[in-house]
């Protein structure tokens, strides 16, 4: 008889790996058939299925599936949600975040398609754009309601630390989207007006939030494009959260134009990941960025990276810090214009 190989593997991490495509997917069905909307009180499998017009069978399979993953929790056969998922999953809830699940979901599958095919022959041919003005208006909105499950009172928080915050005037939020995390920083000042720069259609977007929050005489939108229009003038504080990342490697120009926006004494922000252990971590920054990057879309920022282009733009001193996020740690830097 041939010889067994010696080999004593007791723990792999290939088996968890492997699953991770049925968790996104059931988190999704979850979420498309609404059935965190139906499990604020413990309810059975079979009147789930009743209620939602799904196979009894298949239905309680689902259930059992997001109660392995943790969203919901199973006692003695009922089914509830837990404090994450009817905080996050239920379409009543301000933080609900199943639209912003499906569309991240959806922007990936191609990516997830054609993975081998990627990485064999890199990017396919022709440069990469800010693509179709409604999606980003879809995404921004979405993006409000993951900002209101915590970060944007968070954050706001934090920067209504900064010294000199009391006597701010005007803010500038760059590539606000949604502007809900301008709304939670003026929430922290009496008298202090924003102005939401973004996409002209996604500052149509952006009016509607501030109507909501009744916020028309301290709030305004610019509609253009940041990197080559103008920004205006005359802010004490610039906001960038998230969205340096669409201008490229070389964020010189748009350092300088911030620069010049602010007042003299004037402070900028930047919220943006911070990419460390040699391009390896933080996970979900590093996975979720794959299907971008196959497509060459979308530069991500090593930790410092922003700080060092602040300081070669002239602001000083610079103070920088790791925020936790929901989704993951985050860099804030913040940069202040010699007054
Ligand atoms: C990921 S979202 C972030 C939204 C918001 N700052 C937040 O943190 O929730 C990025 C935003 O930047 C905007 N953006 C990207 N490049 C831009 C540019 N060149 N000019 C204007 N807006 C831009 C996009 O339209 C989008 O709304």
């Amino acid at each position: 008889m041939r010889k067994l190989p010696d080999i004593d593997l007791e723990s792999s991490s290939i088996y968890e790996i492997l699953s991770g495509r049925i968790k996104a997917r059931v988190l999704l069905t979850g979420i498309e058939l609404g059935v965190f909307d139906h499990l604020s009180a413990p309810r059975s499998g079979p009147e789930i299925a009743q209620e939602l017009e799904t196979h009894p069978g298949s239905t309680e399979a689902m259930l059992d599936s997001l109660a392995c993953l943790g969203l919901i929790e199973k006692n003695n056969g009922l089914y509830r949600n837990t404090t994450e998922a009817e905080i996050s999953l239920c379409q009543k809830s301000p933080a609900y975040v199943g639209e912003m699940v499906g569309m991240i979901y959806r922007m990936s599958s191609g990516a997830l398609q054609d993975m081998t095919t990627l990485v064999k022959s890199g990017p396919p041919p022709g440069s990469p754009d800010m693509g179709d003005q409604a999606i980003w208006a879809d995404y921004a909105r979405s993006m409000a309601n993951y900002q209101l499950g915590g970060p944007a009172r968070k954050l706001a928080g934090l920067i209504s630390k900064i010294q000199g915050f009391s006597s701010f005037e005007r803010m500038l939020d760059l590539g606000g989207g949604s502007g809900m995390l301008c709304i939670a920083v003026l929430a922290q000042h009496p008298t202090m007006r924003g102005v939401v720069f973004d996409q002209p259609s996604v500052v149509k977007m952006t009016e509607s939030f501030i109507a909501e929050y009744e916020m028309q005489d301290r709030m305004s939108v610019m509609g253009g494009d940041y990197t080559s229009d103008s920004l205006g003038e005359g802010y004490d504080l610039v906001l960038a959260s998230a969205t340096l990342n669409f201008v490229g490697d070389d964020l010189g120009p748009l350092m300088r134009k911030i620069h010049q926006t602010l007042k003299p004494g004037g402070v900028f922000v930047s919220l943006a990941e911070g990419i460390t252990h040699e391009h390896t971590r933080p996970p979900g920054m590093i996975l979720e960025n794959l299907t971008h990057a196959l497509y060459g879309q979308v530069k991500m920022f090593e930790k410092g990276e922003i700080a060092r282009a602040m300081d070669q733009a002239g602001f000083s001193p610079i103070e920088s810090r790791t925020v936790p996020t929901p989704f993951c740690p985050i860099e804030m830097d913040v940069g202040r214009k010699s007054g």
